[in-house]
């Protein structure tokens, strides 16, 4: 088995409860409370700034041109195109974009950041990728679900959020062959203990996931500090 099929079977079981969480079976119908929609928005604005802070570390880690271009690319992906599921649930929300762009960071977001950051501070290039793929990962899941039990009717407003997701698993993208075909390679170069530490990183980054929904759902906050409004971004 590679390494990265076992990185997505130990995932699955995290996958699954991703699926069932009622954020997403309320993406799926089409309904969602306004709260949870511009929490969701808000917090996932700061996640992606670090997001692509995150891959800046993962080129400077990269030894080849090919890979330095793999990170490039997403980086100009989540700036220029990642914005319109986000505008979607805006729509939805009724509110503009600009006004969630300096939200409090809440604390499932700080820990989902700084895991990274953690890899991109202390570890290798697969550790990086490994605590990154998740995020891609889910989504794309996620949306190739919902596209096959025809959830994307046009009468569901989130539609435009599944078919954005759905649509980056496009064989010209193939963002998450080039993920995993990277950590298998990468996976060549270290023992099994060591693996098994990457694994633990790739398995959080799938619970913070489920938590980022599970926060933005019931919109949880620091209970007794109030944290700044963040500066501009
Ligand atoms: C938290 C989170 N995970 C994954 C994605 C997909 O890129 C996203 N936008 N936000």
């Amino acid at each position: 088995m590679k390494f990265s099929e076992e990185l997505t079977a130990a995932g699955q079981p995290i996958l699954n409860e991703i699926i069932q969480h009622p954020f997403v079976q309320g993406i799926a119908e089409g309904h969602l409370p306004r709260a949870a929609l511009t929490f969701y928005v808000g917090q996932d604005f700061n996640y992606l700034n670090a997001f692509i802070k995150v891959y800046a570390a993962a080129i400077q880690k990269s030894q080849t041109r090919a890979d330095m271009a793999i990170f490039a690319k997403q980086i100009d992906f989540i700036l220029n195109s990642e914005i319109h599921p986000h505008h979607n649930f805006c729509n939805v929300a009724g509110v503009a974009y600009e006004s969630l762009q300096h939200e409090a960071q809440a604390p499932g977001t700080y820990l989902y950041n700084e895991h990274m950051y953690h890899a991109a501070r202390t570890g290798d290039l697969i550790d990086i990728v490994a605590a990154m793929t998740p995020c891609p990962w889910t989504y794309v899941e996620i949306a190739n679900l919902l596209v096959k039990e025809g959830k994307n009717t046009d009468q569901n407003v989130f539609k435009p959020w599944i078919d954005f997701y759905a649509n980056i698993d496009d064989p010209d993208e193939s963002l998450l062959p080039q993920f995993f075909g990277l950590i298998d390679r990468e996976a060549e170069k270290y023992d099994r203990h060591r693996l098994d530490q990457v694994k633990e990183e790739f398995l959080k980054s799938c619970e913070m996931e489920w938590d980022f929904w599970d926060q933005a759902y019931y919109q949880k906050r620091w209970q007794f500090v109030k944290p700044l409004k963040q500066a501009n971004q």
